[in-house]
């Protein structure tokens, strides 16, 4: 099977200090894997070298069968890899309907001048991303929420439109950044089976990060554990789970 993503060697450098240090990792379409390990093990910084916000010192990065390393972040979402912070990062003063009708931009395939002559094509892309806006809203059930603006929100719902905003962007790799942090144990149930659903319904991969283990071993399909920048183990949550390495790691911390 073609692999959606492959990485080789990552590896990027802070000055002396390497924080992430030649990971690997591969994906199928349709899976929803995760990277786990201690605070300060890297998985940020790998999800920064993916992403395009950092240029990663080495290591090579394949999407779709195209090497990535080293495009901008505009780019990189352009060809659909799209991802969330660690902290809710929305337009904030921007109603929840416009944060997604803002994240589709790039497919809006209309010029300057369409938009200023209101052409045929200018107005069946607007009424599209009108139509897939709500799509999202009522996925995440926020729909009653459309037309506040996205600091009024309480957290949990900040947290779903985000999510909504990456997929209103047509992504095929969402890359979630510790999307369970903060959210009550009722949020966390559904996100797991917003997560889920985004594979099993959207046709979407997912690559997560996450400290709540439960919903790690529940939803993984595959598991990669950094410890130190370094890759320590990977398999599915039952090899992960039983790995004498991994729960030295972990109880190493506590
Ligand atoms: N921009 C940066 N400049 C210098 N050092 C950095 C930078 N970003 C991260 N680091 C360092 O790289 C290491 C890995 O950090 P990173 O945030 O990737 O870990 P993490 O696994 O995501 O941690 P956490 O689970 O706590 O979020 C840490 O030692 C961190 O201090």
């Amino acid at each position: 099977m073609t692999a959606l993503l492959t990485v080789s060697d990552l590896t990027m450098r802070f000055g002396g200090l390497v924080a992430v240090d030649q990971v690997a990792l591969r994906m199928e379409e349709r899976q929803i894997v995760s990277v786990i390990g201690p605070n300060g093990a890297g998985k940020t910084t790998i999800f920064n070298c993916l992403s395009g916000f950092y240029r990663p010192s080495g290591g090579s990065v394949n999407f779709k069968g195209q090497n990535i390393q080293g495009l901008p972040g505009h780019q990189i979402a352009r060809l659909g890899m799209v991802r969330t912070f660690q902290h809710v990062r929305l337009f904030k003063e921007m109603t929840v309907l416009e944060n997604l009708l803002v994240a589709q931009h790039f497919h809006l395939n209309t010029g300057f001048l369409s938009g200023l002559l209101k052409t045929p094509a200018f107005r069946r892309a607007e009424r599209e991303g009108l139509a897939l806006a709500h799509y999202w809203l009522e996925k995440v059930n926020l729909t009653e929420f459309a037309n506040r603006t996205a600091d009024n929100l309480a957290y949990g719902q900040q947290r779903r439109l985000e999510i909504a905003r990456c997929m209103a962007a047509r992504p095929s790799l969402l890359m979630l950044d510790e999307p369970a942090a903060g959210l009550n144990p009722n949020e966390t149930h559904e996100l797991n089976r917003l997560i889920c659903d985004l594979r099993d319904n959207e046709g979407v991969s997912i690559l997560l990060i996450e400290h709540d283990m439960k919903l790690v071993m529940d939803i993984s399909d595959y598991i990669y554990v950094v410890n130190q920048g370094r890759p320590l183990a990977e398999g599915t949550p039952e090899q992960v789970r039983n790995n004498p390495d991994v729960i030295k790691a972990y109880l190493g911390e506590t």
